[in-house]
């Protein structure tokens, strides 16, 4: 297991072309967020835009919608009870299941419009909806962010057995399309397809509801802009960010708050940007 380090971060986060417009850095479609959990998608939502997509579009429960825009009026907004086929065709990069409850139908459906060219993240309730139901994962570039009651749920591997890297090597071998596997806990592991990386920054200052919402959200966001050079290089400078902006609020404070992590999000990446 290799460690993963700051220097992940300059690799990544690029300087914007002079010439580019908001279609240059994706757009991203965020679909969760049932009555009981809206917060999560505005985590997600808080957290994309501030690490700079493009275009960020939130499916949910209309009755999120209004909280949505006082929370961050860059967003749009679109009723998950409708067909959102050609709306996730329309997307270079789909995060469903942060507070997706038991919406099964509306992960079917996106599941069967996507195409391998997209970028999907898959969290939340949405990996607990695959494990319960036995669903196919879909036919994209998929990124996972299960912690670890969730990756067992997924995967049959105990949190006792996730101690062994190879237990998860295999278990994403069995999948019908190769993950890039966020195991969240503390310290983080990250299953890329050429490697396995560990955080070793982040503390428990960050555990709080929300936190994986936001991580999942960055993820969108780094995948949005980031992901020509290579998505799993995308994926473990968001896991980086994530944490080591969380480390820095954590010298003054004794908990960091998700929405907190997101606000400081533009100001962290102008030091990498080169
Ligand atoms: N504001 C909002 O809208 C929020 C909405 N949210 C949304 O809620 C949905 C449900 O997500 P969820 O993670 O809360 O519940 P679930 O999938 O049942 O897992 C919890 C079970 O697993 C166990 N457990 C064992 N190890 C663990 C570990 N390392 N990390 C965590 N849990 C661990 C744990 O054990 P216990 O705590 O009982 O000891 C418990 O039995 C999801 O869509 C999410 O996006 C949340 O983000 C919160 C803010
Ligand atoms: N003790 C800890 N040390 C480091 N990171 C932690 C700790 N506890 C939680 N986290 C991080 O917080 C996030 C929790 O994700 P998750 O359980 O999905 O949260 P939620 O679904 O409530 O948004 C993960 O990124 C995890 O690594
Ligand atoms: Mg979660």
């Amino acid at each position: 297991m290799k460690p993963l380090t700051e220097n992940i971060l300059t690799k990544v986060i690029k300087k914007r072309p002079t010439h580019a417009y908001k279609g240059t850095f994706g757009r991203v479609l965020i679909i969760g967020g049932t009555l009981q959990y809206g917060g999560a998608v505005i985590m997600n939502a808080l957290a994309a835009v501030n690490a700079g997509a493009g275009l960020v579009t939130v499916a949910t429960d209309p009755a999120n919608f209004t909280a949505i825009h006082s929370q961050l009026p860059e967003a749009m907004v679109v009723d998950f009870n409708s067909d959102l086929i050609e709306l996730v065709q329309h997307h270079d990069v789909i995060l469903i299941g942060s507070g997706l409850g038991d919406r099964l139908d509306i992960l079917k459906e996106t599941f069967a419009a996507v195409y391998p060219k997209q970028v999907v993240i898959v969290d939340g309730s949405a990996l607990t909806l695959v494990a319960e139901h036995h669903l196919d994962w879909p036919k994209s570039q998929l990124v996972i962010t299960p912690h670890q009651m969730e990756w067992q749920r997924v995967s049959g591997v105990s949190i006792a057995q996730q101690a062994f890297e190879a237990f998860n090597v295999l278990a994403c071998a069995n999948f019908n399309v190769r993950p890039i596997l966020v195991l969240k806990q503390f310290h983080t592991q990250i299953y890329t397809p050429n490697d396995i990386y560990e955080l070793n920054i982040g503390g428990p200052h960050q555990a709080m509801g929300g936190m994986g919402d936001t991580l999942a959200g960055i993820i969108a966001g780094f995948a949005a802009q980031f992901f020509l050079a290579s998505l799993s290089d995308a994926v473990l400078a968001a896991v980086y960010t994530h944490s080591a902006i969380a480390d820095e609020l954590a010298q003054t404070q004794y908990i960091t708050r998700p929405t907190e992590i997101s606000q400081q999000l533009p100001r962290f990446m102008k030091k990498y940007a080169n």
